[in-house]
């Protein structure tokens, strides 16, 4: 007979910890990952210790995972064994009931209703008033001279954010969230201090007076009775088998995380595609091509965009799957093991950080040949399971996908059927913000097609 606990255990001490330095004790190597591209950084290692190495980050030993196997493992297979973590500011942030803070039963109650509010069903509803925003900001874009294009893909993603979380939400109310937003911006990657005047106190202050704009919101809604499917009416109507609610908290944090979750992850991914399709003349023809039948089809753009129509865009489609991989915007993803786990003999001891490295995944040259060389057609394949991580794997994959891909497909029809576009100066070169874009966030002016002809 063998006790399962003592076998374990066994197992545990026989397994070593991963390969890899641990930097200087205090500072680890966080100094050399923020001067230098993280992806070099993190391929470096690769290439030095294998799929699987330790290190430290913000003063956390972490072991670092760049095989798909080893993400699938800790985000999907033994997900219960991995907790997210965050930094506490950054929780104070956002809001620490939102949902991507937590694990088991609340978690898995409000993810439902996130992935309802988010679901097909509730998106499709949605593509008259997001092809109204998304011409509406071209038009905008058209009468300026020079535009930066990062910062109104941001306005851009966060106007069809607030289409999926309070539908057709009164103008004064989003302003006030708009100006509030900015200034959180601003201050959350800015060093946490309480000291008045810094960008991250102001941040802080911001972030009470969105709760208190929600708390108005939801008032109203109350008092006319309102029963809406967008994300706070499903949040609001909201009861388990006890009868319990979510409490306003709840209900606010997590309508400003997924705000914040939608900004500028899907603005980023805009941004590289127009610079992809800027680069490659043939590849624009495509897409052009493409749209415009579809354009044609629909008497010249006077009828909207159908859902199936939004679904038969394979060129398209194609530039969005190769742009999400080449960019990769979310590099990797931060858990900590809850108890010593081992896997592949090696030890993963509890506390510690782990991080599947989804760049490394999308750019490795086993499972997309010439991974450097930006060529949609590689998508005519489906890439092997688990290589393909853009919006995560496994309980908390991103619920948001399926509206990213559905507003990057409406902001290119419309852009390539009426307008065009030409990159400002000759910079080439990343930004981290933290999410990597063009440098200078791609300055760009466009103009309208049919002035040119
Ligand atoms: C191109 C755009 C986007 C990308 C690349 C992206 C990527 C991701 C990734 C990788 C995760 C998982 C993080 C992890 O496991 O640690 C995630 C989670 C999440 N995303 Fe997105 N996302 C995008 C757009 C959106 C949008 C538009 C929304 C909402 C409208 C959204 C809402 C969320 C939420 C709420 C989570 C947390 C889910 C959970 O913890 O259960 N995202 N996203």
């Amino acid at each position: 007979y063998i006790n399962p606990k003592k076998q374990k255990r066994k197992t545990n001490e026989k397994a070593k910890l991963p390969p890899g330095s641990m930097g200087w004790p205090s500072m680890g190597e966080t100094i050399q990952l923020y001067s230098q591209d993280p992806n070099d950084f993190f391929a470096k290692k690769q290439r030095r210790y294998g799929d699987i190495f330790k290190t430290h980050i913000l003063g956390c030993p972490c072991v670092m995972l760049a095989s798909p196997e080893a993400a699938r493992f800790v985000l999907v297979t033994r997900a219960h064994l991995f907790k997210p973590t965050y930094p506490k500011s950054k929780e104070k942030m956002i809001g620490p009931s939102a949902l991507f803070f937590h694990q088991g039963e609340y978690h898995t109650r409000v993810r439902k209703l996130v992935q309802n509010s988010l679901s097909p069903e509730a998106i499709r509803k949605l593509i008259p008033d997001i092809e109204y925003v998304a011409i509406s900001a071209l038009e905008s874009w058209a009468s300026e001279q020079v535009i930066h294009t990062f910062h109104e893909m941001k306005k851009f993603s966060f106007e069809v954010g607030i289409l999926c979380v309070f539908g057709h939400l009164d103008g004064k109310y989003r302003e006030e969230l708009k100006e509030n937003y900015c200034i959180i911006d601003k201050g959350y990657n800015s060093f946490p201090t309480s000291l008045p005047g810094t960008a991250y106190h102001k941040a802080i202050l911001a972030r009470k007076r969105l709760g208190q704009i929600l708390s108005e919101i939801i008032s109203e809604r109350k008092e006319k009775r309102l029963l809406e499917k967008d994300l706070l009416g499903h949040l609001m109507n909201f009861k388990d088998e006890k009868g319990n609610t979510l409490t306003e908290a709840q209900i606010a944090d997590n309508i400003i995380g997924v705000l914040f979750a939608a900004q500028d992850t899907t603005a980023s991914v805009l941004t590289w595609i127009l610079k992809y399709l800027h680069d490659d003349q043939k590849l624009f023809e495509a897409v052009k091509g493409e749209q415009k039948a579809m354009y044609e089809s629909n008497d010249g753009g006077k009828k909207p965009l159908t859902w199936a129509q939004t679904r038969n865009m394979p060129v398209t489609y194609k530039v969005i799957l190769e742009s999400l991989r080449m960019a990769s915007i979310i590099s990797f993803t931060f858990r900590e093991a809850v108890v010593d786990v081992e896997y592949e003999g090696y030890l993963i001891p509890k506390g510690w950080k782990v991080m599947p490295l989804f760049r490394n995944i999308h750019h490795n040259p086993e499972f997309f040949p010439d991974p450097k060389h930006f060529d949609p057609s590689r998508f005519e394949v489906a890439p092997k399971p688990n290589t393909f991580m853009p919006f995560g794997n496994g309980v908390h994959a991103c619920p948001g996908n399926e509206l990213a891909k559905l507003e990057m497909l409406i902001l290119v029809h419309h852009l390539v059927t009426k307008f065009r576009w030409e990159v400002v100066g000759s910079q080439t070169g990343i930004e981290y913000g933290p999410f990597p874009v063009p440098l200078k966030g791609l300055p760009a002016k466009f103009w309208k097609e049919s002035s040119t002809q």
